[in-house]
């Protein structure tokens, strides 16, 4: 099958989250699975171009239109760890990806408008008539949009859309502009609330046309589709999704296993494995040294990820005072885009600076990341809300015991060591508790923290049972390519 992946994000070229993981492992996963996957993605100043092998002129006069006029456009072409990657380069005086940043702009929507735009005019210019366009998360919901309503009728009517939901928080609400710019222009049609409108506010709602117009939609594991429909996650969206159900499911990430594997990971010292697990602690010993923090022997917890409420910032706050109050050791790294979140754990890393247990890394920094998930014995991934959560995956794999709030994907991919009843004990991997307030996320580690304590040799055997689970893409690419099978013939 031949698949273009649209989407803002493809780790580790652009990443700034876990959507950049997902599209590239997921189109690697399909091409070794014997498909055809292209990706096209914004051509950004910041992005890491040591990490595009043989990049080169794929295109170069695409004239993209745009209001009354046409921008230009250079499309490059490269190939980011073996899998093939178009970039669009707009040549206008808004610079729309030559900020610095990938988000958090004051016209991103017109940005990602004008990139969902020129990704289907670079199709239509170039000839590329796959059978599935798969788009991702808001900045790419115009797409099906503006498919079904303009480029079917130039010569792409065959092509079908799966689009995938990473996270219901961010919909891309907005104003008619986008219609105008576009080419959409009947905001008469659009506001009607079968097409773009929100069914909240007199608005355009990027992520419902997505939902509306594509063939397949679905989120990032089974229990946040549920959690979407019937539990307040779909943010506003639940209408929507009820009257959609039947082309809606949840499919849970996987994780491509060349790239996060302590067995050959290239940004750690002391490779291992389940076998020979005793290696693992070399990568603490190396982590300390890097961050100078003291070498005794004590449990280190770690938190990785966005600074963000969705990630329940203020029980990762917590775990951290509750960790070194018990003596043991907590490493964060993260980034906050919300200035009074950022500028609370800036002070925090001040006030903590000379503390030798405890280091927080704020920023994005892939590189240290693996060496933290190698070094850690444990991860706490307290969130609010999570639609699947690759943090505890990963930390899985590197035998980093998870500590998790039972939401969304972390339901479906972490069984508690002493209350899980629905796995036998020889397939629990972690620890879990529900509710948000500070005593629930604070027993959950005492427990981890007690067992590490008290049964080490336990704890030990918890950590390789978390490295036994494969949640490789192998068997959620069956799921998607079933997907694709089943729009494709409509
Ligand atoms: N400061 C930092 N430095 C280096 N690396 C960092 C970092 N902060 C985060 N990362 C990395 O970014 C990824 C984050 O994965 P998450 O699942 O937490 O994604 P996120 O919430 O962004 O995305 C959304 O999409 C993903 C993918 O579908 C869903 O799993 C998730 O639930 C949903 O919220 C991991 O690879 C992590 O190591």
């Amino acid at each position: 099958m031949y698949i273009v992946q649209i989407a803002s994000e493809c780790a580790p070229v652009i990443k700034a989250g876990g959507l950049g993981d997902v599209v590239y492992g997921l189109s690697r996963e399909l091409e070794i699975q014997g498909n055809n996957v292209e990706l096209i993605l914004p051509m950004y100043d910041c992005m890491r171009y040591d990490h595009i092998w043989g990049i080169h002129d794929a295109y170069r006069d695409l004239w993209v239109p745009w209001y009354g006029g046409r921008i230009h456009c250079s499309v490059y072409c490269g190939w980011v760890h073996g899998q093939l990657c178009f970039f669009i380069e707009p040549h206008s005086e808004e610079n729309f990806f030559h900020r610095g940043k990938y988000y958090g702009e004051s016209d991103d929507y017109m940005r990602f408008a004008f990139f969902s735009k020129a990704a289907l005019e670079f199709l239509l210019q170039s000839n590329k008539r796959p059978d599935v366009i798969h788009c991702h998360d808001w900045q790419t919901g115009l797409v099906p949009v503006m498919l079904f309503e303009m480029y079917k009728w130039h010569g792409m009517a065959n092509q079908r859309v799966c689009y995938t939901i990473h996270n219901f928080k961010h919909q891309g609400v907005t104003g008619a502009d986008i219609l105008w710019a576009t080419g959409l222009n009947n905001d008469a049609y659009y506001y009607q609330y079968h097409c773009l409108r929100d069914d909240h506010h007199n608005c355009l709602n990027i992520m419902k046309g997505g939902i509306n117009y594509s063939n397949f939609v679905n989120t990032v594991s089974p229990h946040h589709a549920w959690e979407a429909r019937f539990n307040g996650e779909g943010c506003g969206l639940e209408p929507t999704l009820n009257i959609h159900h039947s082309k809606f499911s949840g499919i849970l990430n996987g994780l491509d296993y060349n790239f996060w594997n302590p067995e050959k990971d290239a940004y750690i010292p002391h490779p291992y494995s389940a076998d020979n697990f005793a290696e693992k602690a070399k990568n603490k010993k190396a982590l300390r040294e890097r961050l100078l923090l003291s070498d005794e022997d004590k449990p280190l917890v770690c938190y990785i990820g966005r600074l963000d409420q969705q990630k329940g910032v203020h029980l990762v706050h917590h775990s951290m005072y509750y960790a070194l109050e018990r003596g043991v050791q907590f490493v964060l790294l993260g980034s906050a885009t919300e200035p009074s979140i950022n500028a609370w754990f800036q002070h925090e890393k001040e006030f903590l600076n000379n503390n030798p247990n405890c280091h927080l890394e704020l920023g994005f920094n892939e590189e240290l990341s693996h060496l933290i998930y190698a070094a850690a014995d444990i991860i706490v991934v307290p969130s609010n809300y999570e639609p699947c959560g690759l943090t505890q995956i990963i930390s899985l794999k590197y035998g980093t015991v998870p500590v998790v709030r039972g939401v969304g994907g972390l339901v479906n991919t972490v069984f508690d060591w002493d209350y899980d009843d629905s796995h036998t004990p020889e397939e629990r991997n972690g620890f879990m508790f529900y509710q948000t307030d500070k005593y629930a996320a604070e027993s959950a580690l005492c427990r981890a923290l007690d067992l590490w304590d008290n049964e080490p040799k336990l704890f030990q055997k918890l950590a390789v049972q978390g490295m036994n689970y494969d949640y490789s893409w192998t068997n959620p690419v069956q799921e998607y390519l079933k997907a694709y099978e089943a729009i494709r013939h409509k």
